[in-house]
């Protein structure tokens, strides 16, 4: 066949191009090296197949949660889901406990940095229940399914008025996680806890009966559950109180220079009788950083409105250290969901180590409508090679000290690993009993939580050796760590971090020995994979 360009059509260039494409594409991997590309060009990968299959996954969600709804038949169902759950419980019972249970969510799809090594060796219990059931505007009550998202729950009650107290940013935490492990917002220094906005849970307990706990019911399983992480029982449904929303976030932007005014400036404002709807933080070096206050607000100044959230719009720390670079304030009307997610399309500061020009004005244009991509289909795809990449350099953590500690905490991370961006979110800690209260006898205590993710800048940087310093300093300040990252604290470091009185009494009461791994069996290191 004699190939000239009069009958060398459309077709035949695409038809001779994509192999040739592949073939080079294969050469090139061959020559550099496999782990040499999957580390240095994961971003070909993302691009090409992550970004439109997180849209595509997304959408059928969108479909899904929409035709659940309009079916109105997510509360119908959820009795019958429910009594799945207590069969799966029962039938474990009548094999004679065989080995203890966790749930049958896969590992790759939780938001934290590893899956759980016992999720292929325990009884997986299957709790797909991921519906809103109510919303109850008289007594201001969400009441949801454990594998209800927060980009659920946000596109879910803000167009309707209303919002969470405290509504974590990544659109795919879930309740089940935010109450069986922790969740925190910018609204924290407020409200606290993702736990402390809850108002009741219904659990199938090991012998498969199904129970409700709050303040007022079984309270002492009610103040047990958080930070347990499925070791008493199975969330199967759970009300969280509700807030009046608005339209806007009025956020004014604060940029510090040294660091007596981080030191003090940001704990006052967290305290403040002013009572900001929103404080939050971002540390960009050891001596500067900016101090963001929001209040909801339903009027505007239409020429200060920024909806971050669009596709096409920078990373919002990115758009943040504009603030700072320029050494000048600012303030903004923010649409409330966009703020919320402010930090989903460049998953913190995570996104640039994954595709380094993602905030380029042109990527953003042609292809920012499809980011983030979904942080499960990432753990999915991410291969031994960056894993190890990750475990090695790379550091993901969440402390929460005092916030009276809060410059010797930023000294410690400044000497041990050099990492910015750092989030600083204030939380109000209340003095109930449960795993995580202050030491102290008040009746309730302002923290901080410390995020630190990203590549340590520092020479000799090891991650056990280094995160176990870290550890150690946050114990001593009567401090906590989040749990969805590594932990290497021993059995012993961890009984004395968390107050297991509580749960352990509770897990006596229940009969949970046989029937669920202990928090520390779950969550430690050497339990992850
Ligand atoms: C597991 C999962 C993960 C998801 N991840 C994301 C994500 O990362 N980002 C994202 O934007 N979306 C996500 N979604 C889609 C999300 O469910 C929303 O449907 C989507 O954001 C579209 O919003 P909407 O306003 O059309 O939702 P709607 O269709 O209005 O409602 C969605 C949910 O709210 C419930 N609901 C709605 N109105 C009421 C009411 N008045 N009373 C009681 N219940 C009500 C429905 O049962 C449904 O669960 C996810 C969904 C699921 C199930
Ligand atoms: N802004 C924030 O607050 C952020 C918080 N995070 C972290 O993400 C975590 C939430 O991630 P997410 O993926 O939603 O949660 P996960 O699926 O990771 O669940 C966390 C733990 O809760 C248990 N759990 C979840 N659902 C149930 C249930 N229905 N019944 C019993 N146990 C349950 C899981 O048990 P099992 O292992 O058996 O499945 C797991 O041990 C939080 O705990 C937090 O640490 C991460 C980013 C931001
Ligand atoms: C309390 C708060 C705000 C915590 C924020 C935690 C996030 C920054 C964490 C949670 C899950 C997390 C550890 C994750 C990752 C980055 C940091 C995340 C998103 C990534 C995407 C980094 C790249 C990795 O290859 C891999 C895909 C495994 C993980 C997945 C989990």
């Amino acid at each position: 066949m004699h190939l000239d360009s009069a009958n060398f059509g459309l077709s035949d260039k695409i038809f001779y191009f994509i192999p040739a494409t592949i073939v080079i594409l294969i050469s090139w991997v061959k020559y550099k090296g496999l782990e040499h590309v999957l580390i240095n060009y994961r971003w070909i990968f993302v691009c090409l197949f992550l970004l439109p299959i997180s849209v595509i996954y997304d959408t059928l969600f969108f479909i899904r949660s929409k035709l659940i709804f309009l079916l109105n038949a997510a509360p119908k169902q959820h009795d019958e889901r429910v009594k799945h759950v207590q069969k799966q419980v029962r039938k474990w019972v009548e094999a004679g406990r065989p080995s203890r249970m966790c749930t049958a969510r896969p590992g790759w799809q939780n938001i934290s940095f590893r899956r759980g090594k016992y999720k292929s060796t325990l009884t997986n219990i299957e709790v797909n229940l991921m519906d809103i059931l109510s919303v109850d505007t008289e007594r201001k009550v969400v009441r949801a399914e454990p594998m209800v998202s927060m980009g659920q729950m946000t596109a879910l009650l803000n167009p309707i008025g209303w919002t969470l107290p405290v509504l974590p940013e990544l659109d795919d935490l879930t309740v089940g996680g935010l109450i069986m492990g922790v969740g925190i917002e910018s609204s924290s220094h407020l409200y606290g806890l993702f736990q402390h906005c809850c108002i009741s849970f219904e659990l199938v307990l090991a012998d498969g009966s199904l129970v409700k706990c709050s303040k007022e019911e079984n309270s002492d399983l009610f103040y047990a559950v958080p930070w347990s992480y499925g070791t008493l029982g199975f969330l199967v449904a759970a009300e969280m109180s509700i807030i009046p929303a608005k339209k806007y976030v009025r956020l004014e932007y604060t940029p510090l220079t040294s660091r007596q005014q981080i030191s003090s400036l940001f704990p006052a404002t967290a305290s403040s009788s002013e009572k900001f709807d929103f404080v939050e933080t971002l540390a960009y070096d050891r001596d500067s950083a900016v101090l963001m206050t929001g209040r909801l607000t339903d009027d505007c100044e239409f020429d200060k409105v920024n909806a971050i959230g669009r596709w096409y719009k920078p990373w919002f720390f990115k758009h943040v250290e504009g603030y700072l670079l320029r050494n000048k304030k600012g303030v903004e009307y923010i649409p409330l969901r966009d703020y919320y997610h402010r930090h989903s399309r460049s998953i913190f500061w995570e996104l640039q180590d994954i595709v380094p020009f993602g905030n380029n004005i042109i990527f953003r244009i042609l292809c920012g409508w499809m980011v983030p991509p979904k942080v499960s289909l990432l753990k999915l795809t991410q291969g031994e090679t960056i894993k190890r990449l990750y475990e090695n350099h790379h550091m993901v953590q969440d402390m929460l000290v005092p916030m009276d500690k809060l410059n010797d905490s930023l000294d410690c991370f400044h000497k041990h690993v050099n990492l910015y961006p750092l989030w600083l979110c204030p939380f109000v800690l209340p003095n109930e009993q449960g795993m995580v209260h202050p030491r102290s006898s008040a009746s309730s205590e302002m923290y901080v939580d410390i995020g630190a993710y990203g590549e340590p800048k520092v020479p000799n940087y090891h991650p056990r050796e280094t995160t176990r310093k870290i550890e150690q300093f946050v114990s001593d300040c009567d401090g906590f760590q989040m749990l969805y990252a590594d932990s290497y604290l021993t059995e012993q470091e961890f009984r004395k971090m968390f107050d297991h009185n509580l749960y352990d009494k509770m897990r006596r009461e229940l009969d949970c020995e046989k029937a669920f791994p202990e928090v520390y069996n779950k969550v430690c290191r050497a339990a992850r994979d």
